[in-house]
């Protein structure tokens, strides 16, 4: 920091310098943004005042109109954007301006891919409004003074955004903040009140207060004193001054200047949504779907809500902002925090107004306000309303939804017990039914082609979908031609468990817990030949659970299986709360038990060769091969690769002795063990 006369330098904070030049670059085939993101601010500066008005009665002063105002001097090369709203301190200033204190700027810078169209949606989403004036500004002078403060408290930031800024104190009688854009070269395109005019029109008529620009600044032929004061280089502030303070200069507003949500709906195009839509989540892309309501009765609100096409970047951070900003009769009052959207519904934006708090209602209030239950429960329920003739009317764009924010959505199942079966009517899964891994399959879906006998909805819970996808769980299951939703995703153990193991008078049932259970579609002849099998390998399995006794709770034969040799379930037949802990360190559950598949061959061999020397190591390789399928974590890898190791080498027979090969005993051991592994193969094709 360098300090001339009242003048310090400051350096930019790192991240800060980082998205300047990324925006430079990304923003600048959309460059007219930049308006509608300080008219934005200026718009937030003033309902911030507002608000603070309310606890602060003195600010209430002057008794003059709110408003935005855009100018630009053709001469002088510089758009000007004023505001009279709270404006900001000399701390403040160092503060918002030049630091980014936000959550999850590095996860933001990391996510940007380099691509110009993407990263510009992913910066627009973050919210680097003020920043955006760089994209066509070499140099910005911001003068403020916020209020409350005396005249002589006012700042003069000024950046050409390359690393440094410089504060210095001004006199500015008026609260408020003044904008000077000194444009680029080669952006003259931009000095014509028309195309200025144009580019308010189209992304802030929105905008509830009015924009007002000079009335004769169609060629730039008036000249304001603004433009004036502008035009000499280090007068901006007095530019600024004059212009926030009014002129004689004639001025039209530009805008609509009425709150979105208060107009009729028939008064409103899917194109003024979009823009509000735009305007408060900073998203590029249109909304997949949004609501728009006018409540009478008890209570008095109206709400404007949007789904989102596409995730914000923050959606998984713990903290991340909800969406919807509550107003009070049009005034901006707080952003949600989980009084109005329940945190499954986090990704809705939009607006709340109610007619029934207090101006100065606070946070805590909201908590205990019968207004606000009423308001969040009609949301809720609104939303839901939404999702589901989303998903009967247009499942192309159900299915982006479900992409996007399903694994929020399940959350709704643990969470809101009130709304769960609406919820579970809006979950989508994948199936052994499904072609792709996408989840297309929804619970009624299911139950609808249940086989005539089958009384269970069943399902495999498992670390990944790739691993649920391939697991042995699902072989008889599949051979009988029974569907079992795959379920990957942590939170999927909240849904099972939620859904308070039912749905629609169905049971949920796990196909990797308990003992195998076909509910009604399993015949006698299954069930005889289960109990043949029991008996015939009780001998072997009491050997392999001795042998594995620590990791395998129990070890039975069973009717799961077709190709796969063993597998291993959840001793416990019911899901518990603890299972998705598990399934998140080393995926086994609490008491393990290692099933066999008794018309597996190498099952079938060492049942006829109980005496193998190697018995142990084949009830090892078993063992672990079934955690392994099961998507889990070895125990101890390393022993499990030597028992593997030393099975190999004994089947490969042929390695000469002496070198690495085995010793002796092993040696011949391996001949037997080769030519019976000759036979299984045989077997097995046969
Ligand atoms: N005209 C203004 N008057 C008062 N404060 C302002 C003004 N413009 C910007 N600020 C302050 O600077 C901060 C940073 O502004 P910036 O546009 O970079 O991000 P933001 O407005 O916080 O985020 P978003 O663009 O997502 O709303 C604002 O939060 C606000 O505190």
């Amino acid at each position: 920091m360098t300090v001339q006369a009242d003048e310090e330098t400051f350096t930019f904070q790192a991240e800060v310098a980082q998205i300047l030049d990324l925006m430079a670059h990304s923003l600048y085939s959309n460059k007219e943004i930049f308006l509608r993101e300080l008219i934005s601010n200026a718009s937030d500066a003033i309902d911030r005042l507002r608000f603070e008005r309310f606890s602060r009665p003195e600010l209430a002063d002057e008794g003059e109109r709110f408003q935005i105002r855009v100018d630009h001097d053709k001469d002088a090369g510089t758009i000007t954007i004023s505001d009279n709203g709270i404006g900001m301190s000399r701390d403040e200033v160092i503060e918002n301006i030049g630091t980014i204190a936000k959550s999850g700027t590095a996860e933001f810078l990391k996510a940007l891919t380099g691509d110009q169209r993407s990263d510009a949606a992913l910066i627009g989403q973050f919210g680097v409004g003020f920043y955006s004036a760089f994209v066509v500004a070499e140099r910005v002078v911001l003068t403020t003074r916020r209020a409350g403060l005396d005249a002589g408290d006012g700042v003069r930031w000024t950046s050409d955004g390359k690393g440094e800024y410089t504060l210095e104190s001004v006199e500015r009688p008026e609260r408020g903040t003044t904008i000077v854009l000194h444009l680029r070269e080669g952006e003259d395109d931009l000095l014509n009140g028309y195309r200025l005019r144009t580019i308010i029109q189209r992304y802030s008529d929105h905008i509830s207060l009015p924009i007002v620009m000079p009335s004769e600044d169609g060629g730039g032929a008036a000249k304001t004193d603004a433009d004036a004061a502008g035009a000499e280089g280090g007068a901006d502030d007095a530019g600024g001054a004059a212009d926030a303070g009014g002129t004689a200069v004639a001025e039209t507003t530009v805008n609509r200047a009425s709150a979105l949500w208060t107009r009729p709906k028939s008064e409103l195009s899917e194109t003024d949504y979009h823009d509000y839509y735009r305007h408060i989540s900073n998203d590029f892309a249109p909304p997949l779907a949004y609501l728009h309501a006018k409540v009478e009765g008890r209570y008095e609100y109206t709400m404007l809500l949007f789904v989102p096409s596409s995730a914000p970047y923050d959606l998984w951070i713990q903290q991340s902002r909800h969406g919807v900003k509550l107003h009070v009769q049009r005034v901006f009052i707080l952003e949600d925090t989980g009084q109005l959207m329940p945190r499954y519904l986090r990704f809705v934006r939009g607006v709340i107004d109610s007619a029934d708090l207090p101006l100065n209602v606070s946070r805590e209030m909201l908590q205990s306000s019968r207004a606000v239950d009423h308001i969040r429960s009609s949301a809720v329920k609104k939303v839901l309303r939404l999702l589901k003739d989303l998903a009967a009317n247009d499942p192309g764009k159900y299915a982006a939804f479900w992409k996007e924010f399903g694994a929020v959505l399940k959350e709704g199942i643990a969470d809101d017990y009130d709304h769960r079966e609406d919820i579970a009517e809006l979950l989508r899964f994948t199936s052994t039914h499904s072609s792709t891994q996408d989840a297309d399959v929804s619970l009624h879906d299911y139950v609808d082609r249940m086989k005539e006998g089958q009384d269970k909805i069943y399902y495999l819970l498992a670390p990944t979908l790739a691993a649920a996808s391939a697991s042995p769980h699902l072989e008889a299951f599949r051979k009988k031609g029974i569907e079992v939703l795959l379920l990957g995703e942590a939170v999927d153990n909240w849904v099972v468990t939620g859904l308070v193991q039912e749905f629609g008078g169905k049971r949920l049932q796990s196909v990797a817990q308990g003992v195998p259970d076909f509910g009604g579609l399993e015949d006698d002849a299954e069930k005889e030949a289960a109990e043949k099998a029991t008996a015939e390998y009780a001998a072997l399995l009491g050997k392999l659970k001795a042998i594995l006794a620590g990791q395998a709770y129990d070890v039975r034969v069973t009717s799961r299986l077709t190709t796969s040799p063993a597998c291993i379930v959840a001793n416990e037949a019911v899901t518990d709360f603890g299972l998705a802990q598990r399934m998140r360190g080393s995926g086994l559950p609490n008491q393990p038990v290692l099933e066999i598949n008794p018309e597996h061959p190498l099952v079938e061999r060492l049942n006829r060769r109980q005496d193998d020397p190697r018995l142990a190591d084949w009830a090892h390789v078993l063992f672990n091969q079934a955690v392994l399928t099961l998507g889990a974590r070895i125990d101890d890898p390393a022993s499990f690769v030597g028992h593997l190791n030393d099975l190999l080498v004994a089947l490969a027979g042929d390695a000469p002795s002496g070198e690495d090969g085995p010793a002796d005993a092993s040696a011949a051991d391996a001949e037997s063990t080769s030519g019976d592994a000759e036979g299984d193969r045989q077997a097995e094709g046969a």
